[in-house]
């Protein structure tokens, strides 16, 4: 089937459909059906669970809350307030919001049901009393958060017995909730729920592994297939048919001065900007900020908290600007009038290409993606055109690149906090790198290291254990001392001078026992320590790394790992372990993980 909207109107269907949905239906301008619609809804109302697999921006969302607010008002016994009839769980906040304003639009005709929203970054006690004080009875949530109203007993809340009465499941990104990031938490929720239910999935690259199919509680789905008929070949593709789909081939020292190019160059269209860690958005978003003059730049990751709710909005509202994102926007996002996906990084697996991508070119409109290769990736065009059915064509040179990468060191040399931005997107960025599932192309060992913290404008070269042992001549030491880079900020510059301070008067011996003693406690268990070393490594966007944190943290991790080589004793890397006290300011070594970015 190809994906657009005329596929017959909505009288057409075999059931049919309640006058308010299509009143509202009609209010939206919604006057046909796309393929996805019309065979979802009658199946998933005839009681069948659904595997459905449709292309980007093919209309999903009301596949799926069109039956349900069907199924709802249809049932004999009304639901009561602390009943939940439907439950839609998500990956990402932002989906969960947007896919509730779609409900709510619906829920204009049916006063009769209550939705409610339970996602992160609000507080959840709030959460608990919004649902006691006004009921509901289509929930709509993030893994996270939603296991959490489970647990919440204790306050009042009773959640189990709430979907009690559930009918239906929708796992909208299946295929994503279905992964490991989300497995605990999906596996706890479904098992609250009762077993005589509809369920149904919904992705644009749906899972084909029947034991998640199972795990996802769907008995004999009926799977529903929706892809694009390529534009060139007769084959059938992935990504919409109106989507221009380019990649372009750079150095990696030229990658940021061509992204700024083209962005300077595109200003009075929107667009979004992929990184692979948030450690990347913040050092990069922040340098767009200087060098991009005269548009909106916003950035957004899964390590904000409060404010993302707020800049995603924004962004929705922008007629253009850049929106620096890492993959918490690749999926389900409905952005009106995108222009341009800009993939600075390639995505760590094929299905995230075809959802970043996905982001424009809805609908049946018109959109473009880029990606950014570096020369010896190039084979990933191969690959995702025929492993992915993924064309891409090669984009025409970007004209006027100036060298901006100066200006980066500038910037890093006049403010400390640009200096570790930088050092931790590298190190971050690096370690995304290693994970990429398609590790055949993108070949952590295969890296140019000194090249690559040309591009990133570094001062120095950081230390990591994927550096571990190796020299590199052609990278040039801006600066001897890092130690003399200030802060702008005057107060955290006077906190950190006071810290230089200390360390210079302690003594030597003192220096390696001192916080030792009392982080390291002697109450504490030897398994405790090491948890806590194993959490140390998480990053924490929030705090900051100095030299010397980034200097213990690689000792510890160093003898962590020898320790569980067997090369050193339990007493030996107690001995020698640094100290946890400071590690309420300190950074880690590893990298922002996106993997479990949802919620
Ligand atoms: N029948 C229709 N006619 C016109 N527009 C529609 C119709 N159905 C949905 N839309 C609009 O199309 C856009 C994309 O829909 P939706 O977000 O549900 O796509 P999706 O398939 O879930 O995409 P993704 O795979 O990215 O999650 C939305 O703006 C929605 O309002």
């Amino acid at each position: 089937m190809e994906s657009n909207t005329s596929d017959g109107k909505w009288d057409s269907l075999p059931v049919k459909l309640h006058d308010s949905i299509l009143q509202t239906l009609s209010e939206l301008g919604f006057t046909f059906m796309t393929p996805v619609q019309s065979a979802c809804i009658p199946l998933f109302m005839s009681n069948k669970d659904v595997a459905a697999e449709a292309v980007t921006g093919s209309g999903k969302t009301l596949a799926f809350v069109i039956p349900i607010l069907e199924i709802l008002q249809k049932r004999e016994e009304k639901l009561k307030k602390m009943q939940v009839g439907a439950l839609i769980v998500t990956p990402t906040r932002e989906l969960a919001i947007q896919i509730s304003e779609v409900v709510g639009r619906f829920l204009k005709g049916f006063p009769q049901f209550k939705q409610i929203l339970l996602i992160g970054g609000s507080n959840p006690i709030e959460d608990v009393e919004k649902f006691k004080t006004h009921g509901a009875n289509i929930v709509i949530g993030t893994p996270g958060r939603l296991e959490d109203m489970f647990r919440r007993k204790a306050d009042g809340l009773d959640l189990a017995s709430a979907v009690k009465s559930l009918e239906v499941l929708v796992l909208d990104e299946a295929d994503r909730l279905l992964d490991m990031g989300f497995e605990a938490s999906l596996n706890a929720i479904l098992g609250w729920l009762p077993k005589q239910r509809r369920t149904g999935l919904f992705s644009a690259t749906q899972t084909q592994e029947l034991e998640k199919l199972v795990r996802a509680g769907l008995r004999n789905p009926v799977r529903i297939t929706v892809k694009e008929k390529g534009v060139s070949a007769s084959s059938v593709q992935k990504t919409p048919a109106r989507l221009s789909n380019y990649y372009t081939i750079c150095r990696t020292e030229e990658k940021f001065n061509t992204l700024v190019a083209f962005l300077r160059q595109h200003k009075h269209e929107k667009q979004l900007v992929f990184f692979s860690t948030c450690a990347c958005v913040e050092y990069y978003g922040k340098a767009l900020e200087v060098l991009v003059k005269n548009v909106t730049i916003l950035c957004i990751h899964g390590k904000m908290k409060h404010k993302r709710n707020k800049i995603f909005s924004e962004f929705r509202e922008l007629k253009s600007g850049i929106l620096v994102c890492t993959d918490v926007m690749a999926r389900g996002i409905d952005i009106p009038d995108m222009n341009w996906v800009l993939q600075y990084d390639p995505p760590s697996s094929a299905s995230s290409f075809v959802h970043r991508c996905g982001r424009t070119a809805r609908i049946g409109n018109q959109g473009n993606a880029l990606v950014f290769l570096l020369p010896m990736e190039e084979s990933y065009v191969n690959f995702l055109s025929i492993n992915q059915k993924c064309p891409l064509q090669r984009f025409p040179p970007v004209k006027d690149v100036v060298d901006l990468l100066p200006k980066l060191k500038a910037l890093a040399l006049g403010d400390r906090a640009v200096f570790e931005r930088g050092m931790r997107a590298f190190v971050s960025h690096v370690q995304a790198y290693a994970k990429h599932e398609c590790s055949l192309i993108f070949r952590v060992k295969d890296l140019d290291f000194a090249a690559l913290a040309r591009g990133f404008a570094l001062l120095r070269m950081p230390k990591m254990p994927e550096l571990r042992g190796k020299t590199f001549p052609d990278f040039k030491e801006e600066i001897a001392d890092t130690d003399s880079i200030r802060y702008k900020d005057k107060n955290r510059e006077k906190h950190r001078q006071k810290m230089l301070a200390e360390r210079r008067e302690r003594p030597a011996t003192v220096k390696k026992n001192f916080v030792k003693n009392k982080a390291w406690s002697k109450q504490k268990s030897k398994k405790e320590k090491k948890k806590k070393l194993a959490a140390k490594r998480k990053l924490d966007e929030d705090s900051d790394m100095d030299d010397e944190d980034m200097k213990e943290l690689l000792n510890d991790t160093r003898l962590l790992k020898k320790l569980k080589k067997g090369k050193i004793s339990e007493d030996d890397f107690e001995k020698h372990v640094t100290s946890g006290d400071k590690s309420k300011h300190r950074k880690t070594l590893s990298p922002h993980e996106e993997s479990s970015e949802g919620e």
